[in-house]
């Protein structure tokens, strides 16, 4: 039996090293909290073994052998690109290998944090177990994070594929890759490994990034199909076979077969909450993840989950990281908090990238709102059209004087665009205020502006205001 004073009694214990844990474990350090963080595999978690760093690692690479193929368009000429998959491999190596140290067990040891490298179980609703050790902490934070969800297709599990675990463990040269699932991971993927020189065909069961709004998305695939990339949307798979010398083919239920060396199968996430022994914590769970209230809280209040474990939350490192930010509040200045799901943005990162924060045009009219909603192409961007990437637009929702509701945009650098729309909103800034802000001239973030401005264009035309400027002319 365990004597009391072999139990570990820190303010917070963290389970799961990954975006979530970490930003929580260091945070908390920093205050001169004691933390215990149990991690049970690789420190960092997904985004940076298997997730975000890797896949933009690829991304990037991608990006190069597209440029050299594009360059002619400006008057430059390049051999056609060949990929070496090693070395590839050897840029994704190295720089989830220049990241490591930052999430290391060493650093995080060094900022006071205990780690425990250990699986770790809830025994009851005050205590965790790994290791053999015991903790009972002041509160703890479940950042268990999530696994590739396999649909249940027949023949799937008899042949061999691949998912974001094992597409980055080793240098892989890709024939003919077929992906399953037109979400972030399957554009992501698919794009880069086309541009890499593999043939992609695509397939998904619904539309691609089918929550999104439409308008957003066609850019997107339209340029994945000028790249090549074969897609089948609307496409449910009634099985998966092995074909000959190690292929594999998916049949369609409308008896479409599709051939591949290769299959990435990206059809969304699970929780990770096996072993975790959430019932004898008291915390409520569903196949979709841990039940929190908006102050993140499970329904054991001694008890967080943060990240990709959270039932209905997004699955973002910077939603993992807001989360952590707020259990911070929370649990050590016990402020009130609540989750503000409508300031995350979303993001991918394919060409053209895509970005969207607050409200899509369909939320807002399922709301009942009254809408204001303005376009600019990126046609009638002067940066856009010297890179000749006008592709794309910028969308804006605005509510009833000026309010802004939603953003969206698909062009390049999407992703760094919506940052400046993140703090607009974050801000309750209205259309006036982006109107009235000076933007250097040519960036792209130029055609938000223009957009804000326009939503004033009809004032131009106001009888009362031309009024008033003849009267001004009579002062001289
Ligand atoms: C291919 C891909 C690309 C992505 N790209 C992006 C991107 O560009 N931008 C973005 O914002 N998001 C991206 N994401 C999503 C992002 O990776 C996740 O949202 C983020 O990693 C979630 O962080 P987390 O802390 O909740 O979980 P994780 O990072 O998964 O960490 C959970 C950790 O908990 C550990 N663990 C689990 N159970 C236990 C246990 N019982 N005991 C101890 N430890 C345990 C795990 O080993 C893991 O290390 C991407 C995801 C994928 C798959
Ligand atoms: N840029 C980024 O920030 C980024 C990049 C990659 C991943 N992520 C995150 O990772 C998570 C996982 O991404 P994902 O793309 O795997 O999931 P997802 O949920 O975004 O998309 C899953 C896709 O698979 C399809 N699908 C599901 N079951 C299917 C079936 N049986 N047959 C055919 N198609 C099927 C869906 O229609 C959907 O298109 C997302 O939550 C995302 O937020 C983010």
């Amino acid at each position: 039996m365990n004597r009391d004073k072999d139990v570990l009694k820190p303010d917070i214990c963290v389970i799961g090293a990954g975006s979530g844990g970490l930003s929580v474990a260091a945070a908390a350090a920093a205050f001169g909290v004691s933390v215990v963080l149990i991690e049970r595999s690789r420190m960092g978690g997904e985004c940076l073994n298997t997730g975000c760093v890797p896949s933009k690692a690829l991304i990037a690479a991608a990006r190069h052998a597209q440029s050299a193929r594009e360059a002619h368009r400006f008057g430059v000429k390049f051999e056609a690109p060949q990929t070496d998959w090693h070395a590839v491999h050897a840029h994704i190596r190295q720089v989830i290998d220049g990241i490591a140290p930052h999430d290391s067990v060493e650093r995080f040891t060094t900022l006071g944090v205990n780690v425990i490298e250990a699986e770790a179980r809830f025994l009851d609703g005050r205590t965790v177990e790994g290791d053999g050790r015991l903790i009972r902490a002041r509160r703890f934070v479940v950042a268990t994070g999530s696994a590739p969800r396999i649909p249940d297709i027949p023949g799937l599990q008899d042949i061999p594929y691949l998912t974001n675990e094992t597409l980055f463990e080793a240098p892989r040269e890709i024939g003919h890759l077929l992906v399953l699932g037109g979400g972030a991971v399957g554009i992501e993927m698919g794009q880069a490994y086309r541009r890499l020189g593999a043939a992609v065909t695509l397939a998904s069961r619904g539309e691609l990034l089918s929550r999104e709004d439409p308008e957003l998305v066609v850019p997107i695939r339209m340029q994945l199909e000028a790249e090549g990339v074969s897609i089948h949307t609307y496409a449910e798979v009634s099985k998966a076979e092995s074909g000959k010398g190690g292929r594999v083919r998916l049949v369609l239920t409308n008896g479409t077969r599709l051939d591949g060396t290769h299959l990435l199968v990206a059809t969304g996430r699970r929780p990770v909450l096996e072993n975790l022994g959430l019932e004898k914590a008291g915390v409520a769970y569903e196949p979709d993840g841990i039940h929190v209230a908006r102050d993140l809280r499970t329904t054991n209040c001694r008890v967080y989950a943060i990240g990709d474990c959270v039932s209905g939350g997004e699955r973002f490192t910077h939603a993992a990281n807001a989360h952590a930010g707020l259990v911070i509040r929370s649990a050590l200045f016990r402020l009130p908090v609540s989750i503000k799901p409508e300031l995350l943005p979303r993001t991918v990162y394919a060409t053209p990238e895509f970005a969207q924060i607050g409200l899509t045009e369909a939320q807002a009219r399922s709301q009942g709102l009254a809408l204001t909603v303005l376009r600019i192409p990126f046609t009638e961007n002067d940066r856009a059209r010297t890179g000749l990437e006008t592709e794309g637009l910028v969308k804006l929702v605005a509510g009833p004087r000026g309010r802004i509701l939603g953003v969206g945009i698909t062009g390049p650098e999407a992703g760094e665009q919506i940052a400046f729309w993140s703090l607009a909103l974050s801000r309750k800034l209205k259309l006036s205020d982006i109107a009235g802000t000076v933007l250097p001239y040519p960036t792209r973030a130029e055609a938000g502006k223009r957009a804000a401005v326009a939503y004033f264009a009809g004032a131009a035309k106001n009888p009362w205001l031309r009024r008033v400027l003849r009267m001004l002319r009579v002062f001289g």
